[in-house]
């Protein structure tokens, strides 16, 4: 496929702290950076203006969409630079009692071309007794989103997300060459899935997944994975990231996603299926959600 169609993506990997100021300096720093270098696409971590202390402090600094400082400066930045910057994500006002977790995808004239709420809420508790609750907090989306770089399509997720895969299976199947998961992973799951969880849905979907995290000891106390990673159709990590704040980045030659697909067509040979229980009888069968 002719060169005209590669670019260069780069990830942010930041380390948002409890405002929104600091945290929008330390992102634009490296998103200058990244252009300087030659980035077409520069993505941002999940939360990248504010990762707060509790519910009260929260609600105290949420901005609404319209109201909020950061997402136009992004968008004058983006202009500026004339790249695509995507904002992994924002926490802003959804409700007087609920915020979004919103990324915004946001093209070189400023303008934004498609924004995404994150569907899948993080409610779990680890063994060692760190617990999360996203959804007391945030009103999870219900839609997923697609839009088309200049490059190809691009489906947007964030991080929790990626352990549906069905999600990526649609999005694959709707046209997305690139997925993107940017993210806020812990230490712990980090640890133990990152890698694994985004090589797995690179594999699946014959797609790239750009994923910008953010890293370190937080101003909250929270401890984040880092590991940004840029991993190719198949499977193969580009460009990977350390535990410090930083750029990283990689040609994308959307060309690689056609040719992973016409090696193992697998996006194709997805199948329906029941599953049956025979000690239920014969003619029993458990209705499954999908094909994954
Ligand atoms: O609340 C914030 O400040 C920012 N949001 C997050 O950090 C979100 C929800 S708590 N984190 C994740 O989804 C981690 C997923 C993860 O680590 C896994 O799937 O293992």
């Amino acid at each position: 496929m002719s060169d005209s169609r590669t670019f260069t993506a780069a990830m942010v990997q930041m380390r948002t702290g409890l405002m929104s100021e600091p945290s929008l300096a330390q992102a634009t720093k490296l998103i200058r950076e990244a252009a300087a270098k030659g980035a077409d696409y520069v993505q941002t971590p999940e939360v990248s203006n504010m990762m707060q202390l509790n519910r009260k402090a929260l609600f105290e600094h949420l901005q609404s969409e319209e109201d909020d400082a950061s997402l136009k400066a992004y968008r004058s930045l983006a202009a500026e630079l004339k790249i695509h910057i995507h904002v992994g994500s924002l926490a802003l006002r959804f409700s007087p009692e609920k915020a979004v977790n919103r990324s915004f995808l946001i093209g070189p004239e400023g303008n934004v071309l498609a924004s995404y709420d994150k569907i899948h809420m993080f409610d779990i508790e680890l063994p060692d007794g760190e617990s999360y609750r996203e959804s007391a907090n945030y009103q999870p989306g219900e839609t997923a989103v697609i839009s088309d770089l200049p490059w190809g399509r691009v489906g947007l997720t964030i991080c929790y997300d990626v352990r549906f895969p069905a999600l990526y299976r649609a999005l694959a199947e709707s046209g997305a060459y690139f997925i993107t998961v940017p993210s806020a992973f812990t230490r712990k799951t980090g640890e133990a899935h990152w890698h694994i969880l985004l090589r797995s849905r690179a594999i699946e979907t014959g797609c790239f997944i750009f994923a910008a995290a953010q890293a370190g000891l937080h101003e909250n106390k929270r401890e984040t994975y880092g590991h940004s990673l840029i991993i190719d159709p198949w499977g193969e990590i580009l460009a990977e990231g350390g535990v410090e704040p930083g750029i990283i980045m990689a040609k994308i030659d959307p060309a690689r996603v056609e040719t992973a697909r016409r090696a193992i067509p697998s996006l194709q040979h997805g199948r329906r299926f029941g599953v049956s229980d025979p000690k239920a009888g014969p003619d029993h069968l458990h209705l499954v959600r999908g094909s994954v």
